[in-house]
C-alpha cells in the first residue's frame, strides 16, 4: 500500500494575519516550514471574499514553493482566469457561499454539469490537474467522472461533525464505500475537511486514498507546538494509520 501525501492548508496563517492587517504571519513563510517539515503540497483556498488567502499570496505562493500548490476556487470566470495566470499543478472547485463561516458541503457536479465540465477543459487546457470536492455519494462521483476530472477531494465534514461514536462509524463506512468506488472507477481520490489529530487515522488507513488536504487543526496545534512540529505530528499520525492497515 503506497503512502498517504498530506497536503497542509495555510489559509488560517493569513486569516492571523488580516486579523491586523499587519504583514506577519506570511503564508509563505509558513509554507516553506510546512515543505521543509514534510509536507507533499501545499493548499490554499482563494474565497472570492479574499478573508483570508489573498491573490498576492497565491501568486508569490506559486513562484516559490518546493512542492506543488493546490489552489481551492469556486467555480467562476474570476478564479478560472486566475488559476490561468497562476497556474498551480492542481485546482480544486469548490462550493463557496459568502456568508459561510466554512466549506459546507460538496460541490453539486451533477445539478451544474456543463459548467463544471467547461471549467475542467478550461483548466486542463492550460496545463492544471482538476479536482472536484464533492461528497461521497455514487451520484456525484459519476457527474465528476463525466466531467473528465481527474481527482476528486471527498469532503469528510459530515464525518469530522459526528456527535457520536454510531454517526462516526457511519460516516466513516460511507466515506469508505464512496472512496472505494470512485477509485474502480478510475479517479485518483483526496479527502479533507475538519481532519485533526483525534478523528484522521481511520481516514488516512483507507487504502484507496492518494492525500489528505488538512488545515485548520494544524495551524491551530502550530500556535502551541509551532508549525514544524505540527505538520511532522500529523505526518507521523498519518503514517502509522496506513501501516497499521497494512498489518491488519
Ligand atoms: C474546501 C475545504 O474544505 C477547505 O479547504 C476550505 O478551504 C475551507 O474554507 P476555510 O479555509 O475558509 O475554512
Ligand atoms: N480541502 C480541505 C482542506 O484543504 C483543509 O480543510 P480544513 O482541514 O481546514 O478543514
Amino acid at each position: 500500500m503506497k503512502d498517504i501525501l498530506l497536503g497542509v492548508n495555510i489559509d488560517h496563517i493569513a486569516t492571523l494575519r488580516n486579523a491586523r492587517g499587519t504583514t506577519y504571519p506570511d503564508p509563505v513563510h509558513a509554507a516553506d516550514i510546512a515543505e521543509r517539515a514534510g509536507a507533499d503540497g501545499i493548499t490554499v483556498h482563494l474565497r472570492e471574499d479574499r478573508r483570508h488567502i489573498r491573490d498576492r499570496d497565491v501568486r508569490l505562493l506559486a513562484e516559490t514553493i518546493s512542492t506543488r500548490l493546490n489552489l481551492e476556487m469556486a467555480v467562476t470566470d474570476e478564479m478560472l482566469a486566475i488559476a490561468e495566470q497562476v497556474s498551480p499543478a492542481f485546482c480544486c472547485l469548490v462550493p463557496e457561499k459568502r456568508e459561510e463561516l466554512t466549506t459546507e458541503g460538496g460541490l453539486d457536479v451533477a445539478g451544474n454539469q456543463a459548467l463544471i465540465s467547461d471549467a475542467c477543459t478550461r483548466l486542463a487546457d492550460a496545463g492544471i490537474a482538476v479536482s472536484l470536492f464533492i461528497d461521497a455519494e455514487q451520484r456525484q462521483i459519476d457527474a465528476a467522472l463525466a466531467c473528465n476530472a481527474p481527482y476528486i477531494e471527498i469532503h469528510t465534514g459530515q464525518y469530522a461533525e459526528a456527535t457520536t461514536e454510531a454517526a462516526s462509524h457511519q460516516e466513516l463506512e460511507r466515506l469508505i464505500d464512496g472512496i472505494r468506488y470512485a477509485h474502480q472507477a478510475g479517479l485518483k481520490v483526496n479527502a479533507g475537511h475538519g481532519l485533526h489529530y483525534h478523528n484522521v487515522k481511520p481516514v488516512a488507513a483507507i487504502p484507496e486514498l492518494v492525500e489528505l488536504n488538512i488545515g485548520h487543526a494544524i495551524i491551530a496545534r502550530a500556535a502551541f507546538d509551532g508549525l514544524d512540529r505540527a505538520v511532522a505530528d500529523m505526518r507521523a499520525l498519518m503514517q502509522e494509520a496506513r501501516l497499521s492497515a497494512q498489518r491488519a
